[in-house]
Parts: C-alpha cells; structure tokens; sequence
C-alpha cells in the first residue's frame, strides 16, 4: 500500500501541496490529476523521496519515504517526465548501466536487461542508439529502466504524452499488462487515459484534493451522464421531447444537426425516449446514451484553481 497523510510542501511563501491525504492499494492503477501547477510533480517527488515535505508523510509498502528512503525507493520503478535517456548509448547499453546501478552484476544483470526488454518489445533494438528510435520505442526504454528491478510500485509521470495515437495505445497496453500485480500511479493531463487504464482517479487543485473516485463516478457527476443524442433529418418535437419525465434540459448541437437531452441526476431517460421515437414514427440516424464527460467534470473540478 502507498499511504500519504497530510502531505504539505510550502516553497517560499507559496503552498504547492497542500494537506494532501490518499491511499492506493496493491493492483490499482490511480490517475493522478490536476491542472498545470497543481501540485503533482512536487507530490511524486516527495513520495520518491527526492524532496523532503515541509509537514506529514508518506510511505511505500511500509517504509517511510523519509525515515527508510532507500528501502522506499527500492520499491519503486520510476519514469520521469519525458523518459529521459542517455540517446548515445545503445539499449542495451542503457539498460545494463541502469542496472548496475541498481546493484545487478554478471548473468543477473544481463538476464534482467533481457526480461525487461522482452517485457516491453524492445528485443529487436537492443544494439540500436536510443537517439535513433522513435519517441514510441524511447518510451518503452524508459518502461524498461523503471521495471528492471521488479518494483512492486510504478510511478509513471505522463508516460504516453507526445505520443502519436497508436503509439498511446500500445503504452497504455504496455502499463496495463505490468500493473496486474503492482501499485501504479499514473500523472496525466490526457483524460482518455484515466478511462482508458486508470481503475481509480485523484485529483488535485491548486494542492489539494478535489476528488477521489473511479473514473465511472467522476463520469457519473457530469451533466451528461446518461444524456441522449438524437441525430435526424427531419425535425424532432422539441417541446415533447422536454416534457419527459427525467428530462431537465435539451441542447441543440447545430453543427451535427443533433439534440441532446439531458438527464436529471440520477435517472435514466432512454427508455422514455426511445418510446417517443415509436410513438412518434421519427427517423432517427443515431442515437447515444452518454456515459458523462470527464473533460466537464475536470473543468468544473479544477475551474479557478490553477496556478
Ligand atoms: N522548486 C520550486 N521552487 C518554488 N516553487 C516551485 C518549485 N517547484 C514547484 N514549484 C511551484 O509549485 C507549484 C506546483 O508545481 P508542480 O510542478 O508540482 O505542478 P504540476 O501539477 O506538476 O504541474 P504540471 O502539470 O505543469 O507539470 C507551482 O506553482 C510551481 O511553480
């Protein structure tokens, strides 16, 4: 378990983080999230033990990150911002240093440098300079420096940003396959991803906690969770379309030509619309039952609360 409690960091006068209090339980992948300035790199740095906090604490699978900071560490596998490597080493290269560091010698060291490789894909490039791959296989580098020791903790700071769409799939697939038996904690801006690999989302504002939820209840307290989309040629009576129960707003999309109805909070309203459409004999092109929008709820999350 990773438990932080009270965690404040105060640089000169301005608080970054800001009693900041969540625990994470063994096989979760958290979404750590938060506006530009929120506090997040300063609180995995903390909970890396390479900044100390100004009050509480934090502690990785027991070991206090300031009192016990090596035991800590040797739990995690880190991949900072940007997965930086040393580009003229090859991967192989890289990964032996890294493992070195980490305290492997001889056929263990080369043995681990080809699991974590294998782990990621990386084989086929082994003997290639790091600066010669693509951003997607640079990534997976920096994948494999953080899994070497077999961490039982992942932090991974904006692991597929800047990366084409294919490229994020096979990250996400990648992170996903490494968590079955790990703690990750995953920081982003991009909020796909929180749908996408995280089990459970935290979110901060301007240093403190503002949510901490699955991303299906962070969805579920959008304005559209459980909206209606109604694409037509024809025109839909609007005036009987609000009058449903459970509706309490429409919006017009003009650009796709498309209705949606909004549901009040808690209720579902596609079967009450559904039976209007037959009632009715309307055409309707498509039709979507809305799971809520997570970008809407950020926003309003976080609304004012940058740095
Ligand atoms: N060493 C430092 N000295 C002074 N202020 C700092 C220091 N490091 C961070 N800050 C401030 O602390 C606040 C939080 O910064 P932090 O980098 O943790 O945010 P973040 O959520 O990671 O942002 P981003 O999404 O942009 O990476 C910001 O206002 C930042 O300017």
């Amino acid at each position: 378990m990773i438990e932080i409690r009270n965690l404040t960091k105060r640089f000169s006068g301005h608080t970054a983080v800001d009693g900041l209090s969540f625990t994470v339980q063994q096989g979760e992948v958290l979404g750590f999230l938060g506006p530009n300035g929120a506090g997040k790199s300063t609180t995995m740095k903390m909970l890396t033990g390479f900044l100390a906090p100004t009050s509480g604490s934090a502690s990785v699978l027991g070991f206090d990150v300031q009192s016990q900071t090596l035991k800590a560490q040797q739990q995690i596998g880190y991949l900072p911002e940007g997965a930086p490597c040393y580009g003229d080493m090859t991967v192989r290269g890289f990964l032996e240093f890294i493992a070195e560091i980490r305290g492997f010698r001889g056929a263990e060291k080369r043995e681990r440098v080809l699991r974590a490789a294998a782990q990621v894909e990386l084989d086929k490039v082994l003997e290639q300079s790091i600066e010669t791959l693509s951003k997607g296989f640079k990534r997976r580098v920096g994948l494999a420096q953080a899994i070497l020791h077999d961490p039982k903790v992942l932090i991974l700071d904006e692991p597929t940003d800047g990366l084409d769409p294919n490229q994020k799939h096979q990250v996400r697939q990648l992170i996903q396959s490494l968590a079955r038996d790990k703690i990750v904690i995953i920081s982003t801006h991009i909020l796909e991803e929180v749908s996408a690999v995280c089990t459970r989302a935290v979110v901060i504002a301007a240093g403190k906690l503002v949510a901490d939820a699955t991303p299906l209840e962070l969805e579920s307290r959008s304005r559209y969770h459980q909206a209606v989309t109604l694409v037509s040629d024809g025109a839909l009576d609007q005036a009987a379309l609000a009058a449903l129960p459970g509706v309490i707003g429409i919006e017009e999309n003009p650009t796709e030509h498309s209705l949606t109805l909004l549901a009040k909070p808690g209720e579902v309203i596609f079967p009450q619309v559904n039976e209007l459409i037959r009632q009715r004999g309307w055409t309707i092109k498509e039709l979507d039952v809305e799971r809520g929008r997570l970008d809407e709820v950020f926003r309003s999350l976080t609304r004012g609360e940058a740095a």
